[in-house]
């Protein structure tokens, strides 16, 4: 499969959607069972970058070359693991793009613990070499502005030390509700952890108290269906399961976010239904986006759709994901005839416009949350997605799932 086809259509009614489980919360408990055994994890993701991170734990051999692919989750947290793991000596590489997204805060943090991490391309960045070390140390000092997924790193093995873990966080912190999921997910196994102002501590403990977790649903993936209704007629709705009021996952404010453009969201059971409720007439909106990164291509499109102006403000981190998300937006919007300036950390939608009859073509530039976000736009118009099987490193069903809603997909 390269590209797709998705004539312009509208919405199927449909049984209901059942999105595999949150990446970010497997990766995490993957993690945490190669350290506790015993953990039991239910619904956990199908998403490669879960494969990617159960295949490199799974090594029995402890000298090892891994390659995470394109898994920034696997990579960070794999790094921590490695280094603390006496004995063990490891090559971690990645696709071209890994090799781009920086790594030395992290690598520094460990190196400061008493690893042992060096670089074997360029310094600062994937491939590294890791041997692994018995680390006697019970403090770090970490930068918190450039990735979350260094302070998870840390904290997912803070509970196998012999003294436990102390981590500062220097600077402004970004992405905080991915380190209170970690700090939640730690909690809810019984592993004692605390996290006040700048400082993180991770108690050692021997066995947890709970061994088993029930993962919920992905909600950046849901955030493709927020979008599909959001650009649908009053009355449209849409089943997803299984999430909950009180999610662990930042992206869960979607809920808030789309009543913005008409939605509300109802929860039952363990099901969202999504329901379009009003034709609202705000003609432009303004959202900070350091605490829910993952949703801002979803909300930009959404927005282009709907002839809304947005500001999307607190994006720095777009810069260093799977490509640079706020130079592909304005790309691949621009070919809308939209008028779109974007900063080292925002990005402005300037103008609405009108649709065209031919069909446009979307670059997705290896990630898969372009491929996604692009979609719902074909209840506006014509598209061809490139490369459309991207979508595979967070949702692989996501074309499926998709096609049991509209029936014009196409693969070409
Ligand atoms: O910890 C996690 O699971 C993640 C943290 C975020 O990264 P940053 O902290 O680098 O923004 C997010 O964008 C990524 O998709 C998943
Ligand atoms: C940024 C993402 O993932 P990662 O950083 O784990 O590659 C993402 O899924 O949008």
């Amino acid at each position: 499969m390269n590209d797709i086809l998705l004539n312009k259509n509208e919405l199927k009614n449909n049984q209901g959607i059942i999105i595999s489980g949150s990446k970010s919360e497997t990766n995490r408990l993957l993690l945490l069972q190669a350290i506790y055994p015993n953990l039991n994890i239910e619904n956990a993701s199908n998403s490669d970058d879960s494969e990617v991170m159960r295949n490199a734990l799974q090594l029995v051999d402890n000298s090892s070359e891994i390659n995470v692919h394109h898994a920034g989750t696997a990579m960070r947290f794999l790094t921590s693991y490695f280094a603390v793991k006496e004995g063990a000596e490891v090559v971690i590489s990645g696709s071209e793009r890994m090799h781009e997204r920086p790594i030395k805060i992290l690598v520094d943090s460990l190196n400061q613990l008493g690893s042992n991490i060096s670089y074997l391309n360029k310094e600062g960045f994937p491939p590294i070499k890791i041997i692994g070390k018995k680390i006697k140390n019970n403090k770090v000092l970490i930068d918190a502005n450039v990735s979350s997924q260094y302070i998870t790193s840390l904290m997912l093995v803070g509970s196998s030390l012999p003294n436990g873990l102390e981590i500062q966080l220097k600077g402004s912190i970004t992405s905080i509700p991915y380190i209170k999921m970690t700090l939640s997910v730690l909690q809810s196994l019984g592993i004692k952890a605390e996290f006040n102002d700048k400082t993180i501590r991770i108690s050692k403990t021997e066995k947890l108290t709970n061994d088993t977790f029930v993962v919920e649903s992905d909600w950046s993936s849901a955030s493709y269906y927020y979008s599909l209704i959001a650009l649908s007629k009053i009355d449209t709705q849409i089943t997803l399961g299984y999430f909950k009021q009180n999610s662990l996952q930042g992206d869960a404010v979607l809920t808030e976010i789309y009543q913005n453009f008409g939605i509300q969201t109802i929860f039952t059971d363990n099901k969202i239904i999504l329901k379009k409720v009003e034709n609202l007439s705000i003609k432009n909106i303004n959202l900070n986006l350091n605490n829910a990164p993952d949703i801002a291509q979803t909300i930009i499109v959404t927005c282009l759709g709907l002839g809304i102006t947005c500001n999307l403000t607190g994006l720095h981190t777009l810069k260093i994901k799977e490509t640079d998300r706020l130079q592909a937006l304005k790309n691949e919007l621009e070919k809308f005839g939209a008028s779109v300036s974007i900063s080292a950390d925002s990005i402005q939608l300037n103008n609405s416009i009108d649709f065209k009859k031919e069909s446009v073509s979307i670059e997705t530039y290896q990630d898969h949350r372009m491929a996604m976000s692009f979609a719902p736009l074909a209840l506006k118009q014509s598209l061809i997605i490139k490369n459309a099987h991207v979508v595979s490193k967070s949702y692989p069903d996501f074309w499926n799932h998709l096609k049991s809603l509209n029936t014009s997909t196409k693969y070409l």
